[in-house]
């Protein structure tokens, strides 16, 4: 077991205790861990490691579940639950809008790829995928990105429902709860803290891999990119190999999903390759990491592979959101994770923008 302490005591100390986790990731996973991220958040900025053994215990949780599983639940995270609730309920009504209604918003290169996407239309890995959803991804139509001139094709602004009327305003609501400073009326968390949550998990990452808090800010995550999925599963009332999702991992760094309760749909491959449920436990995100946490750690945390399965009789709703590096920022090992993986890259350096504009564009060719 990684000892609280070892994440205080910076890179050489990393080093043994990561070649060790390296041996251990090889065994197989049978759950997914539930994280209490709530010291994380009451400390102001940022995590105090020297002083709060709440948030070293954290930390080492967060690093465990990253190496060994890829994905955790997290709660404590100071999102209201009706917030949550209201998303997916907002999102359960517009669906059961008839198809006109919903190609009002139709997705299309004029929108950059923003918009609503009907049942079949996405596709992963060559094969149609059984939902129906509306993407969001940050508004970008110009400013200081140049990635985002006018000929970019994820140039855009997003479209919003008209119906139902309260869709835009919560699902704003909910992304500045999960983004940034937050406090709404019924906030959890005294006194006005900023949540953040992707931003918080990534320095605990941070923490964990580098020893500081801030590697993942500045010209890697400072401004990170954001993309948002309202995602609608129909019942499988056929053949059980449509896929709601086929198998995946995600592109960027972190994914938090908010899925609907009582319904078991997710599902995540460990290393025996034995497919693992991540049922909804309420009140809680499922958080997963990405392709891009895998270039940086040099492959101490895995992105683990995940499908959608919905074999119920009832129709389900998911929104991940997910947290992504600044659209240019360069992706590359980083020399601590380097130095305890045998010294060479593993992965080949990427633009995270130029990652995910080949993704999008293959989706919808
Ligand atoms: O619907 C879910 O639970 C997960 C969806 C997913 O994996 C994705 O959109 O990347
Ligand atoms: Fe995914």
């Amino acid at each position: 077991m990684l000892k609280a302490r070892s994440v205080l005591s910076g890179i050489k100390r990393r080093a043994q205790v990561g070649n060790l986790k390296m041996t251990m990731a090889k065994i197989s996973f049978s759950s997914i861990p539930v994280i209490d991220i709530s010291p994380l958040l009451e400390s102001r900025s940022t995590p105090k490691v020297q002083e709060n053994s709440n948030t070293r215990r954290v930390i080492n949780e967060i690093d465990q579940a990253c190496r060994n599983v890829g994905f955790f639940y997290v709660q404590g995270h100071g999102v209201p639950l009706d917030m949550m609730n209201q998303v997916r309920q907002l999102a359960h009504e517009f669906f059961t809008l008839s198809t006109d209604e919903k190609y009002k918003i139709k997705m299309s290169s004029a929108s950059g790829w923003r918009g609503y996407q009907r049942v079949g239309e996405n596709v992963t890995k060559g094969v149609s995928d059984m939902h129906e959803a509306i993407d969001f991804l940050q508004d970008y139509d110009g400013g200081d990105f140049p990635a985002f001139l006018h000929d970019h094709p994820l140039h855009g602004r997003n479209l919003w429902p008209e119906t139902p009327t309260s869709f835009r305003p919560v699902c704003k609501e909910y992304l500045s709860a999960v983004q940034e400073a937050y406090c709404g009326k019924s906030c959890i968390l005294a006194g006005g803290i900023s949540l953040d949550l992707g931003k918080r998990i990534m320095q605990a990452i941070s923490l964990a891999l580098t020893g500081v808090h801030d590697s993942f800010e500045g010209s890697r995550a400072g401004s990170p990119f954001w993309l948002f999925r309202v995602i609608g599963y129909p019942p499988l009332e056929r053949k059980i190999t449509e896929v709601g999702c086929g198998e995946h991992t995600d592109y960027g760094l972190l994914t938090l999903v908010n899925q609907d309760e009582g319904i078991r749909a997710l599902q995540v491959k460990n290393q025996a390759g034995e497919w693992i449920w991540a049922d909804p436990v309420p009140g809680t995100f499922v958080v997963n990491i990405g392709d891009m946490l895998k270039i940086w750690s040099n492959g101490l945390y895995m992105p683990t592979v995940h499908r959608v399965l919905n074999d119920n009789s009832k129709y389900r709703v998911s929104v991940p959101y997910f947290y992504e590096p600044n659209f240019d920022a360069l992706v590359k090992p980083l020399d601590s994770c380097k130095q305890v993986t045998g010294g060479e890259s593993k992965f080949a350096s990427v633009v995270y923008g130029e990652h995910l504009t080949k993704k999008v564009l293959n989706n919808f060719k």
